[in-house]
């Protein structure tokens, strides 16, 4: 439970309704009580008048009797009327109050949340799953906010109608208080059991039914390879199994549902009975009033569902405070890419590598090893080499999105850690290998670093990209708005609308991750050619598998298990009838470079 502690400074900044909250639950319970009292002083007045009226039978006087009764009837019923208004008005006022402000701060904390996570180095991504990250921002949340709202909203109301009530109950008549109130503890014991299986039911169901979600959403973007390979038959099957053991959770919850009820009105009525018993007695002994126990016997329904909720509060600050937890676990996780000295001068660009290595904390993976190289500004750089050689890594480095493990890398001379990490990472602009795109117009998408660029620029990037020409064709040109990760674009216009997207940003070094995979080598020409002017005076660093991409820069690096194996120039390379050597006549042979 002190995990709910957290929650303290979002009650303290929502003081003053949360105070109001409570002062409307004050006046709220005091109607809800005083209809008692007016039943228990009308059922008296009807007792006694009706004896007078039997005792003036035949006589005059008995109508005024009857006159007086059926009055006071009709001024009864419009107070118990006028008091429940009043009631009903409160309790608007109290939900107005405490849910609303379990919004507000459900409000906040989502925004707290996703801000932190923003702030979050790629390395926290890489180690909690994406479904771990959203539950905690939505279903955890949820379930806190219901112990803001609901939960403290009746945990109070069940507070101040007990320190209300049980002392009036008991100036009235102790023995009959402590008879009513006995089947009491036993309800709310049952009801917290019955609520716990009823959430641990209700979580299996949950867990179905994301998988089920899941399955389905694979099928259905998996539509392709089901169809080419003929599943259909058995996705059909796999959904129906998945589909069966969420219809038999959903079943034994309602059973346990069911018991809920029953075990609420077969408690209610031992009490009642106890009431009338007990009250019975002490009314033939003279102690008690009829009125008394009609009052009583409301009373006990008064309380019965606040003790019952008692049950269900207990559980729900339960599951609150595991999710808090959860919750603060990833608040607590600090963002360790973080600079000192946050210089924000302008970069000319020039990049060295000192004796840098890398170990992956997550996978344990050495991914560079004792990496040194050094490229002036206005500089190109090819990086070629096998698949999981460290190309990417060097790229993570350079944009801060990793720190290395030994080593230093500099810019400008200056150590990378002293510069303050967004302005640094605003002077690069980085086309990463895996191409991702917003459901969002192709504008947009380009113009991504800066929603307030002009249409010109958007137009001269996706130009230099060669992509322009491809826009033209849609029909709504810029405006077209691209599906779920871009699903209207081929690879190859993903991975240009991708540069486009880097280069708008006019970057100080510009860092392509095997960003031309997917074009063929004629458009990777185009493109190159169109780059170097525009990176003229800038660095780019070119990672690639094609000799044909590495072959333009002017020195190019070769890596194989996280080592530079051979560095040089295009030609000094091809001279040395090393490994780059080999690839280059590979790749010549597969007729990679015939355009
Ligand atoms: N974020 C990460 N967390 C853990 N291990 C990683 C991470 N990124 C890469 N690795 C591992 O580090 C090694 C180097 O990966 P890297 O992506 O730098 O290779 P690469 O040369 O770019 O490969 P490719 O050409 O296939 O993209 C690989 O063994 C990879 O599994």
């Amino acid at each position: 439970m002190k995990d709910l502690k957290f929650l303290n400074k979002y009650f303290w900044k929502y003081k003053y309704r949360f105070g109001l909250g409570i002062f409307f639950i004050i006046i709220s319970t005091y109607f809800q009580i005083l209809p008692g009292q007016l039943i228990r002083n009308a059922l008296n007045l009807v007792v006694d008048n009706i004896t007078m009226f039997k005792m003036f039978e035949g006589l005059n006087l008995q109508t005024s009797f009857e006159d007086i009764i059926k009055s006071s009837i009709v001024l009864y019923g419009f107070m118990i009327l006028g008091v429940a208004l009043l009631r009903g008005f409160f309790l608007f006022l109290v939900r107005q109050t405490i849910i609303i402000m379990s919004r507000h701060v459900e409000y906040d904390m989502k925004n707290d949340i996703y801000e932190h996570y923003q702030q979050l180095p790629t390395s926290f991504f890489k180690m909690n799953s994406t479904g771990d990250l959203m539950a905690r921002i939505s279903e955890d949340v949820s379930r806190v906010r219901m112990y803001i709202g609901p939960a403290v909203m009746y945990g109070i109301s069940l507070i101040v109608l007990f320190g209300m009530l049980i002392p009036y109950m008991f100036s009235i008549n102790t023995t009959l208080t402590l008879y009513a109130l006995s089947p009491l503890p036993i309800l709310s014991v049952a009801i917290y059991f019955v609520n716990n299986q009823v959430n641990k039911r209700s979580e299996e169901i949950q867990r179905q039914l994301s998988k089920l979600s899941t399955f389905t959403q694979e099928a259905f973007s998996g539509i392709r390879v089901i169809k080419s390979f003929s599943r259909e038959k058995n996705s059909v099957e796999n959904f129906e199994q998945e589909s069966n053991e969420y219809k038999d959770r959903s079943l034994k919850l309602t059973f346990v549902q069911a018991m809920f009820f029953p075990l609420i009105v077969g408690l209610i009525g031992v009490s009642t009975i106890l009431t009338i018993y007990v009250g019975g007695m002490e009314v033939i002994e003279g102690t008690l009033s009829f009125g008394n126990i009609a009052e009583f016997v409301i009373y006990v329904n008064l309380l019965t569902w606040p003790v019952a909720s008692l049950g269900w509060v207990t559980s729900i600050m339960q599951r609150a405070a595991a999710s808090q937890k959860r919750i603060n676990e990833f608040l607590n996780v600090k963002n360790d890419i973080l600079s000192e000295k946050n210089l924000t001068n302008d970069i000319e660009g020039s990049v060295e590598f000192k004796n840098v290595s890398l170990k992956y904390d997550d996978s344990g993976i050495n991914a560079l090893k004792n990496i040194s190289f050094s490229l002036e500004s206005g500089k190109s750089l090819a990086i070629i080499g096998t698949t999981g050689s460290g190309k990417s890594t060097i790229a993570n480095l350079i944009m801060r999105l990793y720190d290395a493990s030994e080593g230093e890398i500099a810019i400008d001379g200056t150590n990378i850690k002293d510069y303050q990490v967004q302005h640094i990472r605003n002077q690069m602009g980085y086309v990463p290998q895996d191409v991702f795109l917003f459901s969002d117009s192709i504008k947009n998408n380009i113009a991504f670093s800066d929603n307030s660029l002009p249409m010109e620029k958007i137009i001269e990037a996706s130009k230099v990209a060669d992509l322009h020409h491809n826009i033209e064709h849609f029909k709504e040109g810029y405006d077209t708005v691209l599906g779920e990760r871009g699903i209207t674009l081929s690879g190859g216009q993903k991975q240009r609308l991708s540069i486009a997207r880097a280069i708008i940003k006019n970057p100080k070094i510009l860092i392509l991750d095997d960003a031309l995979s997917a074009v063929d080598t004629k458009t990777e020409h185009n493109i190159l050619s169109q780059l170097s002017k525009i990176m003229e005076n800038r660095t780019s660093i070119i990672i690639s598998h094609r000799v044909s991409s590495a072959q333009l820069a002017d020195t190019i690096l070769v890596l194989k298990n996280g080592e530079i194996i051979e560095e040089g120039t295009h030609n000094s390379l091809i001279d040395k009838q090393g490994a780059y050597h080999k690839l280059y006549q590979k790749q010549i042979k597969k007729g990679d470079m015939d355009d």
